[in-house]
């Protein structure tokens, strides 16, 4: 095989032989019994002694000869002669005659001359040193034989068996105290780019500075594929910076993940670094996402580059990364879950590479399972938490039809469609109210997106401001309180909405999907209506009329950044933050199901938590049930 591949992008498949072709199994080892949960055997172990090691009484009763109990029943017992005692760990001192029987306790060694024990309960005292066996027996009786469990010289365990609490039981009781174990591949993680801060150090977003996702996420899911992973400082964006990052974590472990730096900026250098440190194979795969990986080979181990966007990297990972690591470690590939699904909506790509499509369920009011597409994109960390699993479409497929049947290789075996899913409005009592339903699904989309979605038979409800979602079964709802959100005492003194037309005012919008905007919107077409202006020119004079942000708090935060004077938003929202508020009105929102989902267990739930609200709407300032 030409290994080298730089010019075009590769086939999928190509980069899995590649990949395939790296050495990153680690060396086998030995690790005391009690070490060993989890791990892989590197070998057979066979047992070298019988187990049990002698021949041993199951129950408490009397050691005898079966024979003699010939005959013996309830009606008709036979005496025996009581000649002894044996007790578990200890050597049987007596031996046992015709007629005779020794008393005998569980787990102890059969006495000389016994060949079956009969249990207490089958048996009565009788003259002085006598008991009367009240059953017939056959040799062997209520006795294990030396070697019945597993006899020396017999396969106990194979290798590639994962140690759990049955094999060390039987490990044990064959006595083995280490076992030989599969290396655990180390998997160094460096991830690239002068803008990363490890969370929980403080953040300068303004500074472009942004948490490092990859690092983490990386190294849970390198554990969760039976690797051992070890975090890096996260390197610079230049070329020494990654050189010596890399170099450090190639000398220390089996495989070097980075991430970062693999697509076509300046800064984006560090395929050189692997060409000129050790040996690059493989540049940019015809996949989406995670076009621009890198697979090669750096000071004697391994390496894969992943893309720097969090969803790129962690598909890249699942798909070509998961399965070398697992190889390694000599873990089984898990059996994958999937599940059958017919397209929700309709969905095109025709960027002509095989695309690893996060996918949505939703089953529908017959149970059916509906799939949809998710995917805000590379660099949003939601999309894959958002989503249950992938769809895998392969590079000549154009579009998925709406209905069409499609496979979804869930995330993992557990995986299950949410009892609930909404869309629409973001608001703060929605999210208490969904606390009380078990596994709810709910994009704040907005109350417009909200409504589409309804209406395209994705989602089973829609909450939305104004007009409520049409052809759908009314929930109620509750009214909020709405206006300007300004800093703690209204220093500026804003009185409403005028004041943001004629007054040098910095003001922060929502979206136009909000059900807030168009309430807002409403307003200004209102004031413009008394003024008798245009309400173009009404919005023209607001300083920041098209600054629009995305969540309900979102203009608020942004004033208590200092960054504006006033932003749209809710008295709850102020009261929150210890903000001041000038109120403009109400507004209701509502929520609608989809007339087939509503015997949904989990939108009854729903609907039965905004029918009680409880103190929801209590405590929220502004709000009325
Ligand atoms: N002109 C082109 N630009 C881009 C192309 C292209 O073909 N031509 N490809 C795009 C694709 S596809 C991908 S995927 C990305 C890959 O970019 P890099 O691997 O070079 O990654 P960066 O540029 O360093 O980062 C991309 C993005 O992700 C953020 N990032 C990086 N590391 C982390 C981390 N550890 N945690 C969280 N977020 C991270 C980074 O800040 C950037 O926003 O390139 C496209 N561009
Ligand atoms: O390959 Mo990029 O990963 O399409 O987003």
């Amino acid at each position: 095989m030409d290994r080298k591949q730089f010019r075009d992008l590769a086939d999928p498949e190509v980069a899995r032989e590649t990949i395939a072709s790296l050495d990153l199994a680690p060396e086998s080892e030995t690790v005391p019994l009690r070490e060993a949960r989890g791990r892989v055997l590197a070998g057979r172990v066979d047992a070298d002694l019988d187990v049990p090691g002698f021949d041993r009484a199951s129950v408490d009763g009397y050691a005898l000869r079966a024979a003699d109990t010939f005959g013996a029943d309830e009606a008709d017992p036979v005496a025996f002669r009581l000649v002894g005692e044996v007790h578990a760990g200890s050597e049987p001192d007596v031996e046992v005659g015709a007629g005779e029987c020794a008393e005998i306790s569980t787990g102890a060694v059969l006495p000389p001359g016994a060949d079956a024990v009969v249990m207490v309960e089958r048996t009565d005292p009788g003259d002085a040193d006598e008991v009367l066996v009240r059953t017939s027996l056959a040799p062997g009786d209520r006795v294990m034989f030396a070697g019945a469990d597993i006899a020396a010289g017999e396969r106990a365990l194979g290798p590639g068996t994962v140690v759990t609490a049955r094999e060390v039981g039987l490990l044990s009781a064959i006595g083995v105290d280490e076992v030989p174990v599969r290396g655990v591949p180390t998997v160094g993680i460096v991830s690239t780019g002068d803008e990363l801060v490890r969370p929980g150090d403080p953040l300068d977003s303004d500074t472009g500075q942004i948490y490092d996702v990859n690092s983490y996420t990386t190294a849970t899911a390198v554990e969760e594929a039976g690797g051992e992973a070890k975090l890096y400082p996260h390197a610079g964006d230049d070329y020494d910076a990654m050189e010596s990052a890399l170099r450090t974590a190639a000398e220390e472990c089996d495989l070097v993940l980075s991430s970062g730096s693999t697509s076509a900026s300046a800064v984006d250098v560090i395929y050189r670094v692997v060409e000129e440190t050790g040996e690059l194979l493989l540049h940019g795969v015809a996949v989406k996402p995670g076009k621009p990986m890198l697979v090669g080979e750096l000071a004697g181990s391994a390496y894969i580059g992943l893309p720097g966007y969090p969803v790129s990297a962690l598909t890249i990972f699942r798909a070509f990364v998961a399965p070398a690591i697992r190889r390694a470690a000599g873990r089984p590939e898990p059996e994958t879950a999937t599940i059958e699904g017919r397209m929700a909506v309709r969905e095109r790509y025709s960027e002509g590479r095989h695309r690893y499509m996060p996918a949505g369920l939703v089953t529908d009011g017959d149970g059916e399972t509906l799939v949809y597409p998710v995917d805000k994109g590379s660099g949003a960390t939601t999309s894959l938490v958002e989503a249950d699993g992938i769809v895998s479409v392969p590079p000549d497929v154009e579009y998925l039809d709406s209905g069409e049947s499609v496979e979804v290789a869930l995330f993992s075996g557990d995986v299950r469609p949410p009892t609930l899913f909404g869309a629409g409005e973001d608001d703060p009592a929605l999210s208490r109210l969904l606390d009380r339903v078990d596994r709810p699904r709910y994009l704040a989309v907005g109350s417009r997106q909200g409504r589409r979605r309804l209406r395209d038979g994705v989602t089973d409800v829609a909450v939305t401001t104004g007009d409520a979602a049409p052809g759908g079964v009314e929930f109620g709802g509750w009214t909020r309180e709405w206006g300007l959100v300004v800093p703690a005492g209204n220093p500026a003194g804003v009185e409403g909405l005028p004041d943001l037309v004629d007054d040098d005012l910095r003001f922060i919008n929502r979206t136009t999907d909000s059900g807030l905007r168009s309430t807002f919107d409403e307003a200004i077409e209102g004031l413009a209506d008394e003024r008798g202006d245009e309400r173009r020119d009404l919005t023209d004079a607001i300083d920041g009329f098209e600054l629009a942000v995305r969540a309900h708090e979102s203009p608020a935060r942004k004033v208590l950044a200092g960054e504006a004077d006033a932003g749209l938003g809710l008295r709850a929202t102020a009261e929150t933050l210890g903000m001041g508020f000038v109120p403009c009105g109400t507004e209701r929102v509502t929520v609608v199901a989809d007339p087939e989902r509503v015997e949904k267990p989990g939108v009854r739930r729903l609907r039965a938590a905004i029918d009680d609200g409880g103190t929801v709407f209590e405590e929220l300032a502004g709000y009325r049930g």
